[in-house]
């Protein structure tokens, strides 16, 4: 499994680029909150590590995964943040709603990308059962917020 052979949670602070001039966003789904508190968590610890300034660290919540899209465009063309977060947890039922939602969510992110010119984190969980989820926020597995935080970073500063 590529997680269990690749955890970035572990992070070097020393080594984190320094965020006392960043602005950065997160988008946070309320769908699975237990798990989307905890990546956030993750996530903002790296950030605060890495000194960004409270007024720069701007948090907005959606009902859903596949609301982040919006979220996370609303948020760019608000205050032009040098790189945003998106946050969700989607973990399967009983029908294919979970591979619509996915699906729309990684590509609607990846869009993003392409269409502004500052780059969208895609930190969402798309698992089989919460116990997965539960291992990728904070569990056996590491906190894929945590890894987020240091990519939004690193993008944020690329080619300066
Ligand atoms: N089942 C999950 C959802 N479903 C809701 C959708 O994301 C969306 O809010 C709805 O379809 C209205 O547009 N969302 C998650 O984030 N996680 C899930 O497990
Ligand atoms: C990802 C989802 O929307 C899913 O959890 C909804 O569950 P179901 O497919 O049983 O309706």
């Amino acid at each position: 499994m590529a997680t269990e052979n690749k955890n970035l949670s572990d992070y070097d602070k020393s080594a984190l680029p320094d965020a006392a001039s960043l602005r950065i966003g997160v988008v946070v789904s309320e769908w699975n909150s237990e798990i989307t508190e905890s990546l956030f968590s993750g996530a903002e610890e790296v950030l605060q590590d890495a000194g960004i300034l409270p007024g720069n660290f701007l948090r907005w919540n959606v009902p859903g995964s596949f609301e982040l899209v919006f979220g996370c465009k609303r948020m760019i063309e608000k205050h032009a943040p040098d790189a945003v977060i998106a946050i969700g947890s989607v973990i399967r039922g009983e029908t294919q709603h979970f591979d619509y939602v996915c699906s729309a969510v990684a590509q609607g992110i990846k869009d993003l990308n392409i269409q502004y010119n500052i780059p969208v984190i895609f930190c969402v969980l798309t698992d089989d059962n919460l116990q997965q989820a539960k291992d990728r926020s904070g569990g056996k597995h590491g906190n894929k917020g945590t890894e987020a935080a240091v990519v939004a970073l690193k993008m944020a500063v690329l080619g300066n």
